[in-house]
């Protein structure tokens, strides 16, 4: 047969090398991928053969090996699982399709120091690449279930591999490597060590439901002698010329035994398998419903979010199990979009093995267990609050963005989905605040919970909007993320509280007292300005609905405000950018009244700038008084960090008038 030669696409050629140098200090976990990889394969045949779906193959003793040979120094990993076509050899072994491992590796080469990389590539895992990690060759035979001709892939990692059809590959995949010489200090060990390979395969792949077997000195078979051992563990059981293999794992679903039972470590080992992380989760989440439809649930949430958690195509759900049986991963039918970060495993007794998506959607069972689960994970955030304040400040930090999408979806939720949101606060440049700690803190007199949203607390915090609030102290939540344009319009109160933005609608703050007391002066105000506002209302028509006296200025001469009910800019350009078509929603200019700027126009009008009598100088005075309203309106928007439709205009003016005073 020939042999064909491939280059990696530049993204497995970048983390091959990445490998190669080996940036990740524990090496043991290329072997923990091996396996994970072999117990997927094996998974997917079984489920293949339930279905009726695998002609050909077989299913008889299906396994894992892990095959030590000392002389040669290799390590074989095998399994008679699904295997790959020659085809999936190429798609799957020689290209990176993970949209996040790609992110990952554009991070990577601007990481500088070594720990940051290697925090990096635990978050994202590298699977079958980790063998290089260990091996300065590494050869793959396999041969697809079912298929006649096998293929044999080889590669020492170094920009090319090669590729030939072999006629005798056993079903399933075995992969070969020959391992570097052994290094403590930069821990690389003897991989063929029998005990080496107990105490990884004991540490990170205890659970795997596939039995696990070691075939000690499989060199004995090409006359090596196995009781050579050197480590004093293995001399003792060296127990002569034809081992036995030994299964090296318990096997035992974690989800179906007691919590007690269970360290720790194990949830962990799980949580790496089925996420591809190679952290450790944030937090573990068991659950068992007993009764007419039962079901055991191991769900994690994970320490980082995900680079493509906000990507098109992202894969949500856990994975299905029906009575210990695999069935499929990402079984969204489980999991409610806005927790679509959470990973885990969830076991049904009472399901067909055949059970598709489709049916899955429709199943009133499976809805009930959606239900279930939503409200249980939003409970332990909810414990987390009180009970790991830390860990909750994590969750939030990665990921708030996504769970506050459920205050648009998951109405039955939503009061849930409140009680753990957090928000930044003008009270405190660091620490966010929930919006019952917001409620215990509103002051005498102040009905609403206010906030206003932008695109970064320093726009937001430096918005006029927000001059009256500060002046008087109340405290305003800061909301910056594109989701918070959305959902604040959804949700009308909270304990009874409405939410109100501080850029939208009146408003009117202080006590009784204080608002009988300014009523006078606003009345006398309002009087004087009446004739302004008007000519200023007709006069920037196109622009504002309409332009009225403000009271939540205290320092800036003007500012824009939405009505009520009215869209809100930011939101208009996201559905601009979804392509939907909104009409334009004129807001209205609100002029600060005690400032010197609004009060020279006032009199600048009253002068006759906005009089009629047609006289060229008035005609002059209005145009100049017309460019100063404009001034003031882009002035404005600037100010709440919004764009100008003729920016070119605008310094044009402004030169104009700066060039005067010189
Ligand atoms: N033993 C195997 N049997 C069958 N297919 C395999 C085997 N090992 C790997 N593959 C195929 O190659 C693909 C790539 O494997 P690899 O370990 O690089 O990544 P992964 O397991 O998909 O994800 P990750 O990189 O996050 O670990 C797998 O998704 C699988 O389709």
């Amino acid at each position: 047969m020939s042999t064909e030669t491939f280059e990696f696409q530049v993204e497995a050629r970048q983390l091959l090398q990445l490998m190669i140098h080996s940036i990740y200090s524990n090496k043991d976990v290329f072997l923990r991928e091996l396996v994970s990889n072999a117990s997927d394969a094996l998974d997917k045949l079984r489920l293949d053969a339930l279905r009726d779906d695998a002609p050909g193959a077989d299913v008889s003793d299906l396994h894992i090996g892990i095959e030590p040979d000392r002389e040669a120094r290799t390590l074989t990993v095998r399994d008679n699982g699904i295997g790959m076509s020659h085809e999936e050899v190429v798609r799957l072994i020689g290209t990176i399709a993970n949209s996040g491992t790609a992110a990952f590796l554009r991070e990577l080469k601007e990481a500088e120091d070594s720990t940051a990389a290697e925090g990096l590539i635990g978050q994202f895992g590298v699977g079958f690449y980790a063998s290089f990690m260990v091996a300065d060759e590494v050869t793959l035979v396999t041969r697809r279930a079912g298929e006649e001709h096998g293929t044999r892939w080889s590669s020492t990692g170094e920009g090319t591999y090669t590729i030939e059809t072999v006629d005798d590959a056993p079903q399933g995949t075995a992969v070969t490597l020959r391992l570097k010489p052994e290094d403590a200090e930069d821990r690389l060990y003897d991989y063929t060590s029998p005990w080496k390979i107990r105490e990884i395969v004991k540490r990170y792949s205890d659970f795997i439901t596939w039995p696990i077997r070691m075939i000690p000195e499989a060199g004995a078979a090409d006359g090596t002698d196995s009781t050579d051992g050197t480590d004093g563990a293995e001399a003792a059981e060296g127990t002569g010329a034809a081992p036995e293999p030994e299964v090296l794992n318990s096997m035992k679903a974690l989800w179906a035994r007691p919590r007690s039972e269970v360290g720790d470590d194990e949830y962990h080992e799980l949580y790496k398998h089925i996420s591809h992380d190679w952290n450790d989760p944030l937090e573990t989440i068991r659950l068992q419903a007993e009764g007419t439809f039962e079901y055991q649930a191991l769900l994690f949430i994970p320490a980082q979010a995900p680079r493509d958690l906000f990507l098109q195509g992202y894969k949500r759900g856990v994975q299905l199990y029906v009575k210990r049986v695999f069935i499929m991963d990402d079984c969204e039918a489980l999991m409610p979009p806005y927790l679509r970060f959470v990973k885990g495993v969830v076991d049904a007794q009472d399901l067909s093995l055949n059970v598709s998506r489709e049916i899955l959607q429709q199943d009133r069972q499976i809805q009930l267990m959606h239900r279930r689960l939503a409200k249980k994970v939003l409970s332990t955030v909810k414990e987390m609050m009180t009970g790991a304040p830390e860990r909750y400040a994590t969750f939030w930090t990665e990921f708030g963005r996504v769970v506050k999408e459920g205050l648009l979806s998951d109405f039955e939720n939503r009061d849930a989905i409140l009680g753990i949101c957090s928000f930044a606060t003008t009270r405190d440049a660091e620490q966010p605040t929930t919006l019952a700690q917001y409620a215990e803190r509103m002051q005498d007199g102040q009905e609403h919970i206010y906030y206003l949203t932008g695109e970064s607390r320093q726009a937001v915090e430096n918005s006029p909007h927000m001059e009256a609030f500060r002046a008087k102290g109340i405290e305003v939540l800061l909301l910056t993320d594109p989701v918070d344009e959305v959902w604040v319009d959804t949700v009308p109160e909270f304990q009874g509280k409405q939410l109100r933005s501080v850029a939208k609608g009146d408003v009117d703050l202080g006590t009784e007292d204080e608002k009988k007391e300014s009523g006078a002066e606003r009345e006398r105000q309002r009087e004087e300005y009446a004739a302004l506002l008007e000519w200023m209302s007709q006069h920037l028509g196109e622009q504002v609905k309409e332009v009225r006296l403000s009271s939540r200025l205290t320092v800036s001469p003007a500012c824009v405000v939405s009505d009520a009910g009215d869209v809100t800019p930011a939101l208009q350009n996201m559905y601009r950018a979804m392509g939907q078509p909104v009409p334009e929603v004129k807001r209205i200019l609100e002029l600060n009244p005690d400032h010197p700027l609004v009060g020279g126009m006032r009199r600048a009008h009253a002068d006759g700038a906005g009089g009629t009598d047609g006289t060229e100088v008035a005609a002059a005075a209005e145009t100049t008084l017309g460019e100063n309203a404009e001034l003031l309106y882009e002035m404005a928007l600037l100010a709440e960090g919004g764009e100008l439709s003729d920016p070119s205009r605008f310094v044009r003016l402004v030169a104009d008038r700066v060039q005067r005073t010189l």
